[in-house]
């Protein structure tokens, strides 16, 4: 099938059954481990959580695929085989206030994975705690390799060009505008149709999980069914030299098999990839005065111990409108404990019109003073305070002379807020 006609399940953190129809009554029934499963596959249980994680937190998915994943090679060290790093020490701490141009796309052969560059993080995946932000800068597709990270979860944001997923657990599309998470330990290859670029921010502690709506009530923000994860698909391919890539304790490695690691025919449970259209973001906001802070913005987030503070949150500044009366409308002048990341998917961030581009990064690190630049303080000061439009590429000054358009409903922007000190490479 087409990469634009795949199908998908729908829910977040659902428990899914699915079975590729090629092969009908695959999914064994009423128990997971058959003595005999039918198709002679193997039972696989892949586990996202301890096995005695609670119940409403436990994640887990039963795969029931040709050949077992054990059968491949020995790892073995890949040496520097991109520009990731966990070595947040390796450069000295820096307070200032960052920000980088667009990353450049290579013009040779580069798949996703050489194509990684770590852009800043914290923490040890050794400690399960902490996160590194990355950037994919690609051009082609990674034949007959695939990769696993040991280490944390990848949210991945597309800001150029579609990126063909196939995972164990099936294929997904993502394209700008749209994010999906791979969890730990699923095996994915990157296909890509031309120049690609975008972030990652793996995170070592903890699931992703949507955000509490407190009184906002049982709906808005990304609402659960919009979350989008694959059905069940695979390749018998046996016979080949196929490349699996493990990231493990921040380091690479590399194992060769005689066989696809797509081959999970059925699977079930509530572990999966999936994807999300940021265009679905239902959008809560300020409607009398005052600049609400941009935790209203967010997507996801994956939760420390500490109640209320996150790991990282993954936020976005949608498509809305500002109507708010007597009040100086961008982002405020603020100092924060939580450090901030930013990505440019499109247009033009108002408080930054002029020097964050798509493709580009800020990091503004706990305590760092950051605010609207003076054009934009200015402007924000003294324009009359209409309803106004607030959309990728029809932001602040640009305003006037734009229309706004409503139906455009890209996202602009992305903002990681993170509880950590972090390390940030100046150099790249
Ligand atoms: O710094 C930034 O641009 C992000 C941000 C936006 C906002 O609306 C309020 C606080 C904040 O940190
Ligand atoms: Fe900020």
């Amino acid at each position: 099938m087409a990469w634009h006609q795949l199908q998908y399940q729908s829910g977040f953190g659902n428990e899914f059954a699915t079975c590729d129809p090629r092969c009908p009554d695959a999914l064994p029934k009423g128990q997971n481990n058959p003595q005999k499963c039918p198709y002679g596959l193997y039972a696989e249980q892949l586990s996202g959580t301890a096995f005695t994680a609670p119940r409403e937190s436990n994640r887990r998915t039963w795969l029931y695929r040709i050949r077992p994943s054990v059968c491949h090679e020995p790892f073995a060290a890949l040496g520097q085989c991109n520009d990731t790093t966990i070595r947040w020490d390796d450069e000295p701490p820096n307070p200032n206030q960052t920000l980088w141009r667009p990353f450049e796309i290579p013009s040779g052969a580069v798949d996703f994975v050489s194509g990684l560059h770590t852009v800043c993080g914290a923490g040890h995946p050794r400690d399960r705690c902490g996160l590194a932000i990355h950037v994919y800068c690609c051009t082609v597709g990674m034949a007959d390799t695939c990769m696993y990270s040991s280490d944390g979860h990848f949210l991945i944001v597309p800001q150029q060009g579609e990126l063909h997923i196939t995972t164990e657990l099936g294929r997904l599309a993502a394209k700008p505008n749209e994010i999906c998470v791979i969890p730990q330990g699923v095996k994915f290859a990157v296909d890509v149709s031309g120049p690609s670029r975008g972030y990652v921010l793996e995170v070592y502690n903890n699931h992703f999980q949507l955000p509490n709506l407190g009184p906002i009530g049982a709906n808005g923000l990304a609402n659960p069914r919009d979350f989008l994860s694959p059905c069940a698909w695979f390749e018998d391919r046996d016979g080949i030299e196929f490349h699996v890539i493990s990231k493990f304790q921040g380091g690479w490695f590399r194992a060769r098999q005689q066989h696809s690691p797509f081959d999970v025919v059925a699977w079930h449970g509530n572990l999966t990839p999936y994807k999300y259209d940021l265009a679905n973001f239902m959008v809560i906001n300020a409607t009398a005065f005052d600049h609400a802070d941009p935790s209203i913005f967010t997507v996801l987030t994956c939760p420390s111990e500490r109640p209320g503070t996150a790991i990282a949150d993954f936020v976005i500044f949608p498509p809305r409108w500002a109507v708010q009366e007597h009040t100086f409308r961008p982002p405020y002048y603020h100092r924060n404990c939580m450090s901030e990341f930013m990505g440019l998917i499109y247009g033009a961030y108002e408080a930054k019109e002029d020097s964050l581009r798509p493709g580009g990064a800020t990091l503004h690190s706990m305590m760092t003073p950051h605010g609207p630049d003076a054009q934009c303080f200015e402007a924000a000061s003294t324009e009359p305070l209409q309803p106004k439009h607030i959309a990728a590429g029809t932001q602040a000054s640009r305003t006037a002379r734009r229309s706004a358009n409503t139906a455009d409903r890209r996202t602009a922007l992305t903002l990681w807020l993170h509880n950590y000190t972090q390390f940030a490479r100046t150099n790249t």
